[in-house]
């Protein structure tokens, strides 16, 4: 395989710039992403990516790209698919496990109609607070949910009330059927 010479590059250089651009972080996490070429993905975030990025997400990634975990984040092409996927289903509640900054748990609160909401877990809740001015700032706070802690014990515990939730509505279904017999 070609290598480039982005990933050639030095470690120091790979960090990311002051725009907090993401160049650098595809040349780290190159091979995670269908395309083979630093310069084309470049191209299709200068174009097409971040004119459409909004200005919260936009200073959430400025912030992240500072941040020394930054090839943690989900990338501002990622985000767009995920926000275009969460309004094609017209999904209403949902879930993100492993928050780190918050881009792609803003990316959701901004697809969600004004009601819907977000169940975020993340054992770091410093991360999380990091980018939280930013989702203030948008107006989408109140959709989002977060638990400090591991995730599998809250998860154990919505799959407990569901449970009991499914448990009460077979009561109540069993009780309406016996009132029609
Ligand atoms: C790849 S990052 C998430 C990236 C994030 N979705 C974004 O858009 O930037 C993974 C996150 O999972 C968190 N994490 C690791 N183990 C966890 C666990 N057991 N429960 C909840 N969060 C966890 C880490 O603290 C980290 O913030």
């Amino acid at each position: 395989m070609a290598t480039t010479a982005t990933e050639a590059a030095p470690a120091q250089e790979q960090q990311a710039n002051g725009n907090g651009e993401q160049k650098t972080r595809h040349s780290e996490v190159g091979h995670k992403s269908l395309l083979k070429s630093d310069d084309l993905y470049q191209y299709i975030l200068d174009t097409s990516v971040y004119p459409r990025e909004p200005e919260s997400m936009k200073e959430l990634r400025e912030i992240t790209a500072k941040h020394p975990w930054n090839l943690m984040t989900t990338s501002a092409d990622e985000g767009q698919f995920l926000n275009m996927l969460i309004k094609l289903i017209g999904a209403k509640k949902t879930m993100e496990i492993g928050v780190y900054t918050g881009y792609s748990l803003l990316a959701t609160a901004l697809a969600l109609p004004e009601d819907g909401t977000i169940l975020a877990m993340d054992i770091n809740r410093e991360n999380y607070e990091l980018g939280l001015p930013c989702i203030e700032k948008a107006g989408v706070a109140h959709k989002i949910d977060f638990r400090e802690g591991p995730a599998l014990p809250v998860l154990d515990d919505l799959i407990a009330e569901v449970r009991n939730g499914q448990a009460a509505r077979s009561v109540l279904l069993r009780l309406y059927r016996s009132s029609r017999s």
